[in-house]
């Protein structure tokens, strides 16, 4: 009888993975960018002193912010193989692709003003600039 989970299978599947998040900041530049900035943010989160919400909300549009990149990336080698040529569809699809990391980048930098602006403001009240 098989068994229900198959524990090797998923390691496996975990491996494939993993390798898939090496190959994402080691080879495109868009992630690396997101990777520095998200290690700026985690900084400045430590700095700011933000409190338990605060990290899940920022983390949270770190998570997004990655995810959608790998998504893209992931669908314009696709297109890259199905069509090596250029084709309008494929425009289409990349720029719906990018487009899409785009609103989750944007939507993440209202999030981190909205979290850490009353934080800098307060820090600068403290230290008395205004
Ligand atoms: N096969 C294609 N057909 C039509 N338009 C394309 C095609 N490939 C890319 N484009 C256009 O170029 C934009 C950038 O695509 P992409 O990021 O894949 O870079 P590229 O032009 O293929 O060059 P590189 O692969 O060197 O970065 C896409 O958003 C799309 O507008």
């Amino acid at each position: 009888m098989s068994r229900w989970i198959d524990v090797r299978k998923n390691l496996r599947s975990f491996r494939f993975a993993a390798d898939g998040i090496i190959a994402l900041f080691r080879f495109e530049n868009n992630a690396k960018i997101h990777l520095l900035a998200a290690l700026a943010v985690a900084v400045a989160g430590f700095w700011l002193r933000l409190d338990r919400i605060e990290w899940a909300l920022i983390l949270t549009q770190v998570a997004l912010v990655w995810a959608a990149e790998a998504f893209n990336t992931a669908i314009e080698k696709l297109a890259d193989v199905v069509s090596p040529e250029r084709h309008p569809q494929i425009k289409a699809v990349k720029d719906l692709s990018a487009g899409a990391v785009l609103l989750v980048v944007m939507l993440a930098v209202v999030v981190g003003i909205l979290i850490f602006g009353t934080k800098l403001l307060a820090w600068l009240e403290r230290i008395g600039w205004f």
